[in-house]
């Protein structure tokens, strides 16, 4: 696994999703800048998590789900049945909205995927784990309990923790879906400082309901409705300047 970043290019192109017959995303063509964050907002209901889950292929395991379109990263279109989805997943992680460590130590949880994935010995796995738990802000306050439960972390921590598990398997684009919105204000503080560290390194795709969250943290903003891609642009003219009316009735809370 190479720990130098590199360039990627990362979009979607005319990408749909089905659930049976209902059409939940409509032909959504994106492209994700590198190491940039894209906030995906919209009223509930219009699409976000399941475009965001089929980003990495996570809507395969939810029976009755279908994808028409591509997904690309670099010279890769991901919706190709051929795809390693367990490779992809390792380069696309994803984060959820609640904190799902496993039933493990904090030390086991970091160590999994890189297990996983080949690495036995020791030390290396000695450092994975600590690099991935420096990068979440995680190392001083776990460093003297590795080997205490996950669950015993407060949700914040576990949901730093989860970051950390993705990070672990040197990922370079992260997704997640609402991962603040389980969290009190501090720990909400802390996800959001994260964000803006870690997009030195990877691409990051977040969905948020919370407007403030998406104008302080990401790069650019893209507005869905009805399984629509209504507006896609910077953040802050999406926020000071959107060109569609329904964009501007919704970040002023018209609706939604
Ligand atoms: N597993 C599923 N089976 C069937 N329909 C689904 C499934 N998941 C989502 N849907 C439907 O697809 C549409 C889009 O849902 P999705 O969860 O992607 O929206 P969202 O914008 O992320 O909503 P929220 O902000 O409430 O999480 C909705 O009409 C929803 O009811």
């Amino acid at each position: 696994m190479s720990t130098v970043a590199t360039q990627h290019a990362f979009y979607s192109k005319d990408l749909s999703v089905y659930y049976g017959d209902k059409q939940a995303v409509k032909k959504i063509s994106m492209d994700f800048p590198d190491r940039q964050v894209v906030a995906l907002i919209g009223p509930s209901g219009c699409g976000k998590s399941t475009f965001l889950r089929s980003l990495n292929r996570m809507n395969d395991l939810i029976p009755g789900a279908r994808i028409e379109g591509e997904v690309w990263i670099n010279d890769q279109n991901i919706c190709d049945p051929r795809t390693d989805v367990v490779r992809l997943r390792q380069k696309i992680g994803m984060v959820w909205q609640r904190p799902n460590p496993f039933h493990k130590s904090i030390y086991e949880n970091i160590a999994f995927g890189a297990r996983y994935h080949g690495i036995k010995d020791r030390k290396a796995l000695d450092g994975i784990v600590e690099e991935a738990l420096r990068k979440t802000a995680l190392w001083d306050e776990v460093k003297d309990r590795l080997n205490q439960s996950a669950l015993a972390l407060s949700g914040g921590q576990q949901q730093r923790l989860c970051i950390a598990r993705s990070v672990a398997v040197r990922p370079s684009i992260l997704l997640m879906d609402e991962p603040a919105s389980a969290l009190d204000p501090v720990s909400t503080a802390k996800i959001e400082e994260l964000i803006a560290e870690l997009k030195k390194e990877y691409s990051i795709v977040i969905v948020t309901h919370n407007m403030h969250q998406a104008a302080r943290v990401s790069d650019r903003t893209a507005f869905f409705f009805l399984g629509d891609l209504v507006e896609y642009d910077d953040t802050r003219t999406i926020f000071t300047n959107p060109s569609r009316k329904s964009t501007d009735d919704y970040i002023s809370g018209r609706f939604g």
